[in-house]
């Protein structure tokens, strides 16, 4: 595809319309007794039909056939390394975890991204839409005529590693590096790798959907502006007599069912609930610029509520370069202990906590009052470092997934992935005791 092929609509949860021919659109209603040109019209609801105004989401898609036209699901095979189910196979630590970048498929093997989905960690269970699920991809060939939607949840992709050209039902989507991408549940995708290479790190939220934080004291500008984020728009295949594989995500086991023509056959559509993107370089930054070191919420660029106003399911987080002019500070993260799950993740360059072993495409947990902090290099270079204005991270961006939920890691995350780093522990025990009390007279 060419760059041309990409074309978006701006903004963050608008009503959005989009035809790829013109007038195919009903005017003024959703059902009309028939559509323009002979299209089906199907809603795609993500949210209760009830849901307040506010969080009420749904689609309405002009089609060339429904979705429901396909023969009956079957079980597909579901690699162990899936897991939506954090039982007793998975394990529970509260020590620090880091893992070295994780491993792209080898040449001898045919991995597409939905194949090349593993869990890493996890709380809740789809089935009762509570939790979530941190996933790692890597892939190496195109999806081609395979469709895929995940009926437990949303997906917020993070490529580390080759973009992704995502097909969606609303529309093309080119995904890079430093970008990200929300599909929700239920919308069909199909992800070709320009670069034939592909690794990142997938959220997966089994409830809700992702929101712009609010701004509070900030005001109505500033972190992700909403215009920055972008939508796809109709664009359609009309194309009969081609074996097409629709596979789905239903409460952990993946179905796959068959159909002899294009799922992307979206003529026009309408409506707020739409898979978007985000370039992480558009964020507008804001912290301190007096003293001391500002909480990483201040860093949030999207964030999953949950039903309490005190915490969110999830929060997106990024590191992003930027100015640091704290005075009398010591500018790097602090040591701490929180009552959220932080997983970390590396997409380019290097983290301001650490001065090595977190690497681009490996990660780190810190769990539920874990203690972590800066590393004994960084901590002795900070406390003397001369404090002046400092252009921060150049070419480098981090992100967290922060949880609410007390996180299982599986048997792929801490055995068969083999990069957990046994002696993670160790960056912080040479800090030693440099107690200096004033001497009594
Ligand atoms: O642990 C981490 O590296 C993430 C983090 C960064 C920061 O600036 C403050 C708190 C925090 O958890
Ligand atoms: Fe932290």
């Amino acid at each position: 595809m060419t760059a041309d092929t990409y074309t978006y609509q701006e903004g963050f949860g608008n009503h959005f319309t989009s035809e790829a021919i013109k007038d195919s659109l009903p005017k003024g209603q959703n059902t009309p007794q028939n559509c323009p040109f002979n299209l089906y019209a199907e809603q795609l609801s993500g949210s209760a039909f009830s849901a307040p105004r506010t969080h009420n989401q749904r689609s309405w898609l002009y089609r060339i056939r429904p979705s429901v036209v396909h023969s009956p699901f079957e079980p597909a095979k579901t690699s162990q390394d899936l897991v939506s189910k954090f039982d007793d196979n998975c394990i529970v630590t509260p020590t620090q975890i880091r893992w070295s970048p994780f491993d792209l498929p080898s040449n001898k093997e045919q991995v597409n991204f939905v194949q090349g989905i593993k869990t890493l960690a996890g709380a809740g269970d789809p089935a009762c839409r509570s939790g979530l699920a941190v996933h790692i991809y890597t892939a190496n060939t195109d999806m081609n005529k395979s469709a895929f939607y995940n009926s437990d949840g949303d997906y917020l992709i993070v490529p580390q590693k080759g973009a992704l050209d995502i097909t969606t039902e609303f529309g093309p989507m080119l995904v890079s590096p430093n970008e990200i991408c929300v599909i929700q549940r239920g919308i069909r995708f199909s992800v070709d790798l320009p670069e034939k290479e592909a690794r990142g790190y997938i959220l997966e939220v089994y409830n809700g959907h992702f929101e712009l934080p609010d701004l509070g004291p900030i005001g109505s500008n500033g972190l992700a502006n909403p215009r920055d984020f972008q939508t796809p728009t109709a664009t359609f295949k009309e194309e009969s007599n081609v074996a097409w594989e629709i596979v789905s995500k239903f409460n952990g086991r993946l179905f796959k069912a068959q159909q002899n023509h294009t799922p992307f056959d979206v003529v026009a559509w309408h409506g707020n609930y739409a898979p978007y993107k985000y370039n992480l370089a558009k964020f507008c930054v804001i912290n301190s610029v007096s003293f001391d070191h500002i909480d990483p919420s201040i860093f949030t660029v999207l964030t999953a509520k949950s039903d309490s106003a005190h915490y969110p399911v999830a929060d997106f987080v990024i590191f992003p370069p930027r100015w640091a002019v704290t005075e009398n500070t010591f500018r790097p993260p602090y040591f701490h202990r929180n009552c959220m799950s932080e997983f970390m993740g590396l997409i380019a360059g290097d983290y301001d906590g650490k001065s090595d072993g977190f690497l681009p495409g490996g990660g780190s947990l810190h769990s539920i009052m874990t203690p972590h902090g800066p590393d004994a290099n960084v901590f002795k270079m900070a406390s003397k470092s001369e404090l002046k204005p400092l252009l921060m991270g150049k070419n480098t961006q981090s992100f967290m997934f922060e949880t609410y939920y007390m996180l299982s890691i599986t048997p792929w995350g801490i055995k068969t992935c083999g990069k957990v780093q046994e002696d993670y522990w160790k960056v912080w025990s040479t800090l030693e005791n440099t107690f200096s009390p004033p001497v009594e007279k």
